[in-house]
């Protein structure tokens, strides 16, 4: 089955579909507001904060993203400072280079492009980065930090989709959230921000007994498993929440290439209450929550007073 037609009668991102959690839109946003305080960040202390954006090896994938996170940093008015590196690279080599970014003032976020050549420790690499500049949240002290309800960095993505699924529900409190992926990435530390909206959270690994019976019983269905179409009709509540995370590249018609998600959109839209396409969903806030976090980070390191991020953003949702 296919996830969008070409003649698919689904109304597309961008034409104001309620069912539909423009990600994009949301995204546009928040990027607004980090601007807005880039310039006062840079009016109080003289400096603009720096994103260091490391990238290993030459997925063309990865590239396009760190293309994009480049320029998003550049319209939101900080400094971008790519690095990429050989695919043969040795990880005391990458472990130098975070040393030294770790120690340049002009830096105040550094995040190092998932997944790592085979040679390289992704949690050796992860910990060596100076838990301040940690706007990926994905070091021990970060994640602890959020397992705890301590104020941090938290990972990009999964923030991304709190504060879409914040779009449509005011109160989470009570309902069942099921998130089937359970990565360091994005599925352990989803389920620790539902945990802390009051939500019953069931994590599952893609191969739990019966992933299909379980997704049923979501209020809310977190998918971050990397399998294209894995979620068709039967496997969603009527009127739950859907929120995809998956991104594959899969050949397209005109002998392109375009992005599908880990949900069939067309076989969930008529059952799902809202959800979210791919493109144009939690990728675009992932960047935006990047960049929110790296003005975070830079706040932090000027010692200027900030309440904790998720607090932050709560009184903006709210607002
Ligand atoms: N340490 C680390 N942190 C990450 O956050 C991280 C990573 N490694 N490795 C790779 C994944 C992937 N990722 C994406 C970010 C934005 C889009 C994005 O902007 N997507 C757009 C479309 C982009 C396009 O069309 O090419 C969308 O979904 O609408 C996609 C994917 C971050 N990742």
């Amino acid at each position: 089955m296919t996830t969008t037609s070409p003649d698919s009668k689904i109304p597309k991102p961008g034409t104001s579909d309620p069912k539909i959690i423009d990600g994009r839109a949301i995204a546009k946003t928040l990027t607004a507001r980090v601007a807005e305080g880039v310039r006062a960040f840079h009016a109080e202390t003289g400096a603009t904060p720096g994103l260091a954006v490391v990238l290993v090896g030459n997925d063309p994938a990865s590239e396009v993203y760190v293309r994009n996170k480049a320029l998003q940093t550049h319209r939101a008015g900080m400094r971008s400072f790519m690095h990429m590196l050989p695919e043969t690279t040795g990880e005391a080599e990458l472990l130098d280079l975070v040393a030294r970014l770790n120690a340049d003032p002009a830096i105040h976020g550094i995040l190092v492009q998932l997944p790592l050549p085979k040679q390289i420790d992704p949690v050796r690499v992860t910990n060596a980065i100076a838990p301040e500049k940690d706007v990926d949240g994905l070091g021990e002290v970060n994640a602890g930090r959020l397992a705890l309800g301590i104020p941090g960095i938290v990972p990009c993505t999964p923030l991304g989709c709190l504060l879409l699924l914040r779009s449509v529900h005011a109160d989470m409190r009570g309902k069942h959230a099921v998130v089937i992926g359970a990565s360091n990435l994005v599925g352990k530390p989803m389920g620790q921000l539902l945990l802390a909206e009051n939500c019953t959270v069931s994590i599952a690994h893609i191969d739990t007994r019966d992933p299909k019976g379980l997704a049923r019983e979501g209020d809310i269905l977190v998918v971050a498993t990397g399998r294209r179409a894995l979620v068709q009709g039967d496997w969603i509540r009527p009127g739950a929440t859907i929120i995809d995370v998956g991104i594959t590249r899969v050949p397209a018609a005109d002998g392109k290439t375009r992005l599908a998600g880990d949900v069939d959109f067309d076989a969930a839209y008529p059952i799902a209450g809202h959800i979210t396409p791919v493109p144009g969903g939690v990728g675009p806030m992932t960047i935006a929550c990047l960049l929110h976090n790296t003005l975070h980070a830079a706040q932090l390191g000027a010692g200027l007073d900030r309440s904790g991020l998720l607090d932050d953003l709560r009184s903006e949702s709210a607002s």
